[in-house]
């Protein structure tokens, strides 16, 4: 049981649900070859490193099939732009990534849900927007192609700038496409990742009877924080839901937090930035 994990269990569990992200624009060889030697060390394994795509091809060679290679595209701004997707989506899997995290067009979901009650009546019923049908048409030739490659596939929705009903459609929208992973946040536009924002994913998922999984980025820097979200995951998916084939964190910044716990210093206090 989850439940009865001792700090250090929980540090682990976390480490090894963890996509350790570098997503900054001073990245260079060095940094992505700091954060690949913490993929894989002592303390156990990662599920994945996030980094940029110019840097994809690196990470793989540092790393080879211990720990998948995940990149982001249409980020952080989550444009509608075909010629750019098809290019930075070609680009990635030249690059031959595991993982593709591609930014839903969450801005333009905004535009057109501009005038519409805030809250969500029934997740039952989200279908029946009309903005659902319109936003499902528009994103189909990004999340079509992207469903259909061996490449999992993990759609970031910028949650902390979503009303619950905006999450809702654009969930709906992905578990419609079958993607592997639902995304709260890019890190780059706070707020990042809340229990409110899981909370409505989970409920769909389960709604759905989806295999989709969940990935919780954005301002998530402790195992405390991070063992929240496991145990909302858990609370409304079961147990079976906490692995690395559905449930993951995005974070560049917890991995001191995890070294902390296991080499018995003090952890660190949940500071959030957002
Ligand atoms: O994809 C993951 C996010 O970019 C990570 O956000 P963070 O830097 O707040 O941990």
């Amino acid at each position: 049981m989850l439940s009865n994990l001792s700090l250090k269990e929980q540090a682990k569990l976390v480490l090894s649900l963890t996509d350790l992200t570098s997503l900054d624009d001073k990245d260079n060889f060095n940094t992505i070859q700091d954060l690949c030697a913490k993929a894989v060390s002592s303390y156990g394994k990662v599920a994945a490193v996030c980094v940029y795509k110019q840097f994809a091809n690196y990470a793989k060679f540092l790393l080879g099939d211990q720990v998948k290679v995940a990149t982001v595209i249409n980020f952080p701004d989550g444009a509608l732009d075909p010629q750019r997707f098809a290019f930075e989506y070609a680009y990635s899997i030249s690059q031959e990534v595991d993982e593709i995290d591609y930014v839903f067009p969450w801005r333009k979901l905004v535009e057109l849900t501009a005038n519409q009650d805030k809250q969500i009546a029934d997740l039952s019923k989200v279908k029946e927007n009309p903005v659902y049908q319109e936003m499902y048409a528009l994103v189909k030739p990004y999340l079509a192609p992207l469903s259909k490659k061996d490449t999992r596939v993990k759609v970031i929705l910028e949650s902390g700038s979503l009303t619950p009903n905006q999450i809702a459609i654009a969930s709906q929208i992905c578990l419609d496409f079958q993607v592997d992973f639902i995304k709260t946040s890019t890190g780059k536009f706070g707020p990042g990742a809340s229990l409110e924002a899981a909370q409505i994913i989970f409920e769909l998922i389960k709604l759905n009877k989806s295999n989709t999984g969940f990935k919780a980025s954005g301002g998530i820097r402790t195992v405390s924080q991070a063992m929240e979200y496991i145990s909302l995951a858990q609370s409304i998916l079961g147990d079976n839901f906490i692995k690395a084939e559905t449930f993951r964190f995005g974070a560049s910044g917890i991995y001191n937090d995890i070294v902390n716990i296991l080499e018995d210093r003090e952890p660190t206090e949940n500071n959030s930035s957002y």
